[in-house]
């Protein structure tokens, strides 16, 4: 796996600003160019496009006469000048050097964006007028009205996808914008027969026939020569004959109900917020100090704030300092970047670089801070680390998200699962430091407890996968949702069975012993 997402769109942001610079240079100059063709056509004019005044005599007019030289000589030896520079030329060649190779973007990246926004709207619900009129979402961070040209552009890469649903929503979107366009004399980007060809197209493949068909007969008495719409109107008039009436009407039916917007899973509502935050029992405790009678704990104890019981999950805060964060993410970066570079040999990169998500496994010896960050999770969880995984460091891209999964290998299905090896076992605890707040979205959710961790800088989640018994518990399922606006930092470190006794002793019960009415035994609650 690459390494790229939002970090990457900053390293292009700075390169664009420089060829945006270039190229209203390059307008000017075009511009100047223009003026001065422009005034060379307009002293012609002005000298000979006199009524009622013959040419010959304007000619004999020594002032004139000068005039008339200088237009042939050397007035037009700079309009050829002019016409022989190709600024065109210039500008390509130079905005090309700034963006340099691994800067150019290409259709799988436009698909990813894409798939992005549907990916958003479905879990957050959000309708595409919203995401057109710049109100996506309510931080602090706006985007622009989109164009015509910008909804026709995400509803063609949608049906490209087979998002035929949102394809039909967002052309018709476009639609509008271009009938508005047309009435207040707007300069038109796309022509309305082609946001009508790819409207017939999604109303097809969702099944509605007869629309499709009426939508290719609009196209044809726009522009009858379109690319294929005799042949489409010919073969949908074709599969019409071929079904019942009672067919075509139940499917315009059913098309005529657009489908619903939001994902109804509990993944999705929980990701909107429609979960609690921690367990119902809870209400009233939440939170404990953690020293586990150690005295590199004694001065700074560990604030726990106890989110569920058997899973027992925790919120940890202020485990790290803002400054050793930073030092993890450039590690990662430093060892990612790598990565992404041009494929060597070819003028290939990296295919869909902005999009979900991007992580890599860290090495002590990557840099001073990851041996530093395992010894500090070591302290604070109290679990050995000589059997822990390296730590993982993640970056969510635009849209990124991780679906609802287990962090364990063993079901009771599967109880030799390959990943668990004889010498560590399987991951019996997960901890997931938050490296950034999200400014929306990105919450960790747990769809079978009706769960939402939401993302803080510095706090981790922390939770044991496994029950006593050694039988990974279906109720830790788990998943990361969409980051809808700002970054997402996170680092796993994922925390095997093997000599975790000491501190989470083992035994035939699935749950765990220390816990006395939903509170670990003797620890005092604090606010
Ligand atoms: O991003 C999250 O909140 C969850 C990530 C996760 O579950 C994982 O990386 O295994
Ligand atoms: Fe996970």
């Amino acid at each position: 796996e690459v390494f790229t997402a939002m970090d990457d769109i900053q390293a292009l942001l700075g390169d664009e600003r420089k060829v945006v610079g270039v190229l209203k240079d390059l307008v000017k100059a075009e511009k100047q160019k223009m003026e001065f063709i422009e005034k060379y056509i307009d002293d012609f004019s002005s000298l000979f496009d006199q009524p009622e005044v013959n040419s010959d005599k304007v000619v004999a007019h020594p002032v004139n006469a000068f005039l008339l030289v200088k237009h042939l000589s050397s007035d037009w030896q700079r309009v050829r000048h002019l016409l022989m520079t190709n600024l065109g030329v210039i500008g390509v060649e130079q905005v090309e050097h700034l963006r340099g190779s691994s800067n150019l973007l290409g259709e799988e990246d436009m698909k990813g964006a894409v798939e992005a926004i549907v990916r958003l709207q479905h879990t957050y619900s959000i309708d595409e007028e919203s995401v057109a009129n710049g109100r996506m979402t309510r931080t602090s961070v706006t985007s622009p009205k989109l164009t015509t040209l910008d909804c026709y552009l995400l509803g063609l890469n949608q049906a490209q996808l087979g998002f035929h649903d949102y394809a039909i929503r967002w052309l018709e979107v476009s639609l509008k914008r271009f009938e508005e366009d047309e009435r207040n004399n707007q300069p038109l980007f796309v022509s309305k027969a082609n946001i009508l060809d790819w409207l017939q197209h999604s109303t097809y493949h969702r099944g509605n026939v007869s629309h499709a068909l009426a939508v290719s007969e609009q196209i044809k008495s726009i522009d009858p020569d379109f690319a294929n719409v005799q042949a489409n109107i010919g073969f949908y008039q074709q599969v019409l004959s071929e079904m019942t009436p009672e067919a075509v009407a139940a499917v315009e039916k059913a098309d005529s109900l657009r489908p619903k917007l939001a994902g109804d899973g509990k993944y999705e509502s929980l990701c909107r917020g429609e979960g609690v935050l921690r367990t119902e029992a809870l209400k009233n405790q939440r939170c404990y100090l953690e020293t586990y009678g150690n005295p590199a704990l004694l001065l700074q104890p560990v604030k726990y704030e106890v989110i569920h019981v058997n899973p027992d999950i925790f919120m940890l805060h202020d485990v790290v300092f803002d400054s050793q964060i930073e030092r993890i993410k450039a590690a990662a970066r430093k060892d990612l970047r790598r990565a992404m570079v041009v494929i060597p040999g070819t003028d290939q990169h990296e295919a869909a670089r902005i999009r979900i998500s991007k992580s890599a496994f860290l090495k002590e010896s990557a840099d001073p801070v990851i041996p530093e960050m395992n010894a500090r999770i070591g302290l604070i969880t109290n679990l050995n680390m000589e059997v822990a995984e390296d730590l993982q460091i993640a970056n969510y891209g635009i849209g990124g998200h991780y679906d609802p999964h287990y962090d364990h290998f063993r079901t009771k299905f599967d109880i030799n699962h390959h990943q668990i090896d004889a010498k560590w076992g399987d991951r019996i605890a997960t901890f997931l430091l938050y490296m950034t707040d999200v400014d929306a979205g990105g919450a960790t959710v747990f769809p079978r407890l009706n769960l939402t961790l939401y993302p803080v800088k510095g706090s981790a989640a922390f939770w044991f996968n496994l029950h006593r018994d050694g039988l990974g518990d279906e109720n830790t399922l788990h998943a990361g949702c969409p980051v809808l606006s700002g970054t997402k930092w996170i680092s796993n470190k994922w925390i095997r069975e093997k000599w975790q006794d000491r501190t989470r002793p083992c035994g035939p019960q699935p749950d765990s012993p220390e816990w006395e009415n939903g509170w670990p035994k003797d620890k005092p609650v604090i606010e």
